[in-house]
């Protein structure tokens, strides 16, 4: 691999504007035939969605991805979401018992829209398996697998039948699987970003590592048809988990899906847990998301998201908060 950079260190080169105003810039992106406002996901984590915020998403416009953690409530979450004309979007695992949960949708010909397979080491024969359970028994649910880090693991993924793949080895805010360890694309998952996109037939969805809203339009540049986010969106008045007071500030928590604070016990733990802060309300922040993307958008000299995909770079190496790290 030559040329190894992570979001920090690129800079996105402006293109002459064509637009009179940012409002008129386009955020949209499509995935599985389904038109969203913006190509951010929020993380399928126990501390960033439950089924309010699903349901709000839904309504507004956004993807959202369930995740899977209260697994026996997924029947009635896919019901609940279709009878609303909502679109289902849920994760599963590659236990024997998600095999027959598969099973049982099909025999109800209750099919989710999107099924996310979340594993940790998605480059294997499990998740390949699973591609191929439910493309047999839900042919019609489009399929996302990951998390891979590397061309061969996309390519095998899309091979199976997966209709998307999601990128990201221990990028996360909350992840200690690179330092537990030793493998991942932490500290340059922009630039496995761009490797695993070269090599892919279908969209990629980037995971984890984004700190800032910029971070999204680099994402795009460098492949992403969708970014996956967990600690921008933590700690909102909406976020599952309880609100803290410490020294006059509001803080909620966010925990990783290997912690031990998820798995209710400390084996093979590659998560941790933090506190971040009170941040208001999910759609001020989604709104400000949109508003950053369009001026995104202007700056590549164009009025769609796709314009984003062709602007050149420079690779800054960790300069470009000109030493101050806080943002
Ligand atoms: N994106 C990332 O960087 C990471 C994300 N996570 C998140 O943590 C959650 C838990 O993930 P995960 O542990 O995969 O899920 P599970 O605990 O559901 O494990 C799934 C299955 O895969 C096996 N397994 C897990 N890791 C490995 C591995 N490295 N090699 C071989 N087999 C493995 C498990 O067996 P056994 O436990 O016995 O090994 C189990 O049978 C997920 O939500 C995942 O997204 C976790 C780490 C990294
Ligand atoms: N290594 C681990 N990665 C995890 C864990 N729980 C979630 N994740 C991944 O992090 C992203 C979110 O990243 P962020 O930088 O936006 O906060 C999430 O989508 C997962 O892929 C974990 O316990 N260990």
């Amino acid at each position: 691999m030559d040329n190894v950079f992570d979001y920090e260190d690129i800079q996105l080169i402006p293109a002459k504007c064509i637009v009179d105003s940012r409002s008129e810039c386009d955020t949209t992106v499509t995935l599985g035939g389904h038109t969203f406002k913006l190509p951010v996901v929020p993380a399928n984590m126990q501390t960033i969605i439950d089924e309010k915020i699903a349901v709000y998403l839904a309504e507004n416009g956004y993807f959202y991805i369930m995740h899977r953690f209260q697994p026996e409530t997924r029947e009635t979450f896919i019901r609940d979401m279709q009878s609303r004309e909502l679109i289902a979007s849920i994760s599963v695992g590659v236990k024997a018992e998600e095999y027959d949960f598969i099973l049982q949708l099909a025999e109800e010909n209750l099919v989710p829209e999107f099924i996310t397979i979340d594993i940790a080491h998605g480059h294997s024969n499990a998740v390949i398996a699973m591609i191929k359970h439910i493309k047999k028994h839900l042919p019609n649910s489009f399929v996302i697998a990951g998390n891979v880090g590397t061309p061969e693991a996309v390519r095998e993924l899309e091979h199976a039948g997966a209709d998307a793949t999601k990128v990201g080895i221990g990028p996360g805010k909350v992840c200690i699987t690179k330092i537990k360890t030793g493998f991942g694309t932490g500290g340059w998952q922009l630039a496995a970003l761009r490797w695993c996109a070269k090599a892919a037939s279908k969209p990629i969805i980037a995971d984890g590592g984004i700190r800032t809203h910029g971070d999204i339009a680099k994402s795009v540049r460098f492949g992403a048809t969708m970014v996956m986010v967990g600690s921008l969106f933590a700690g909102h008045e909406e976020s599952p988990g309880e609100t803290f007071e410490k020294d006059g500030k509001l803080y909620k928590e966010y925990f990783g899906s290997a912690s031990e604070f998820q798995k209710g016990e400390k084996k093979n733990v590659e998560g941790k847990k933090m506190y971040v802060e009170h941040k208001g309300s999910l759609q001020d922040t989604l709104t400000e998301m949109e508003q950053d993307l369009q001026s995104s958008i202007s700056y590549a000299g164009g009025k769609k998201l796709d314009s984003i995909r062709n602007v050149d770079y420079v690779i800054v190496k960790n300069s470009i908060f000109n030493g101050d790290k806080v943002y």
